[in-house]
């Protein structure tokens, strides 16, 4: 079996971006400093002292991210890889991840209030039916919701936000606003914001009654436009493999190249969906994860000791991954960018992010720092013996 699974740790950035400067992000570093919180006692909140990865040291973390407590020789292939895309967003990461980087400039919203282009929301309005928006500003979306929810299911009016990143996010109750509803409103947006050259329109769907019990659910649905050229994904299935997208992988991708979704209600719950993925997945296939809680979460959340504690949760389940794993099989961990949990604000941070490829029978090596993310899908492509993209290089 020669298959392929590449798993996105959501915002597990690494710090040392040559270009971080000019994000206004010199000195983030996702890894770096929830290590550091936890080794002083700062992040001791459902969990306690110094942050334990150790399988994911074992295949090489810590020397990726030049930490000292690295093994001598880790167990897999090892690296760092940063990124050229223009934006720190995740489309822009995961498409250069598949090796198509995003060389233009998305279109962004200013952060004066109001926020978005009066035009804009009355066109949205008009072809909706909704009968006005809230927000309409710049916001963390726990907070915006926790704000204005109440008057949200008082008024029917959805809660427009956005952030650093180029998106048009809706909150709305998914029983009193509806679910269906939301996402149809989502879908009219996405139509109206092509023009402006928006990333991602996002449907934030709550439940709760009340400021202290809104939660949002993974009912969360984002609608992409589609990336500018063929992806790896898009190879994979030309030439008749299967592409199994667990958790957000379809919605980034619009669809586009992905043969079967797969989700699941936080990290946990994708695990075992990819877990399941690795069962039904043949020969030649690639199973593609996103574990986005690390960073909707708790880096947007700028929660320390929450973000450790997903770390650990995850790393003690990587067992379970390597046991399912069969000769022939290459695993590679990566992220999409950074969201430093000590940062101000509440958005990414650029940063490079790690590399650890392993699977029975592949020796460990480090593989340097890779200029682009694409790398990483084009040694997934040389893996699967798929046509070899223009934008990276094999590090196999
Ligand atoms: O609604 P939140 O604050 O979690 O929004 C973040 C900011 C990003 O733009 C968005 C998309 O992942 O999530
Ligand atoms: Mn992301
Ligand atoms: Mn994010």
């Amino acid at each position: 079996m020669r298959r392929a699974i590449l798993i996105v740790m959501d915002s597990f950035g690494i710090g040392g971006a040559v270009d971080a400067e000019a994000f206004g992000d010199a000195g983030a570093d996702t890894f770096g400093h929830i290590a550091a919180a936890c080794a002083a006692g700062q992040a001791d909140i459902g969990r306690r002292g110094p942050l334990a990865l150790p399988h994911l040291e074992a295949l090489g973390l810590g020397r990726a991210a030049g930490t000292a407590s690295a093994p001598e020789q880790p167990e897999g292939l090892w690296g760092s890889a940063g990124e050229v895309s223009r934006g720190k967003d995740t489309p822009s990461g995961h498409w250069e991840i598949a090796g198509v980087p995003v060389t233009f400039d998305w279109g962004y919203f200013p952060t004066e209030i109001p926020t978005f282009p009066a035009s804009l929301i009355a066109e949205i309005m008009d072809d909706s039916g909704i009968p006005g928006i809230l927000g309409d500003r710049h916001a963390s979306g726990t907070e915006i919701i926790a704000e204005l929810g109440e008057e949200s299911i008082r008024s029917g009016k959805p809660i427009f936000y956005t952030s650093g990143d180029s998106v048009l996010q809706i909150a709305a109750h998914e029983t009193h606003f509806g679910l269906e509803r939301l996402f149809a409103l989502c879908g009219v947006a996405r139509k109206h914001v092509d023009p402006l050259n928006i990333g991602r329109v996002i449907a934030r769907p709550f439940l709760g009654e009340s400021a202290e019990s809104f939660r949002r659910t993974a009912n969360r649905r984002d609608y992409s436009v589609l990336p500018p050229e063929a992806t790896l994904l898009d190879r994979a299935v030309a030439a008749g493999r299967k592409v199994i997208a667990i958790g957000k992988i379809g919605d980034i991708f619009a669809h586009q190249g992905i043969s079967e979704v797969r989700k699941g209600d936080g990290n946990m719950a994708l695990f075992d969906a990819m877990l399941g993925a690795i069962r039904d997945a043949g020969d030649g296939d690639l199973v593609f994860a996103n574990f986005v809680d690390f960073d909707s979460a708790f880096g947007h959340r700028r929660d320390v000791a929450g973000y450790a504690a997903a770390l650990e949760a995850f790393d003690r389940r990587l067992p379970e991954f390597f046991a399912a794993l069969q000769p022939g099989d290459l695993a590679l961990i990566t992220a999409d960018h950074g969201c430093d949990p000590t940062w101000p604000g509440t958005d990414h941070t650029r940063e490079n992010v790690p590399v650890l490829g392993f699977g029975p029978g592949i020796a460990g090596r480090g593989i340097g720092h890779r200029k682009t993310f694409a790398d990483i899908g084009e040694s997934v492509a040389a893996h699967l013996g798929l046509p070899q993209g223009k934008h990276g290089t094999s590090f196999l």
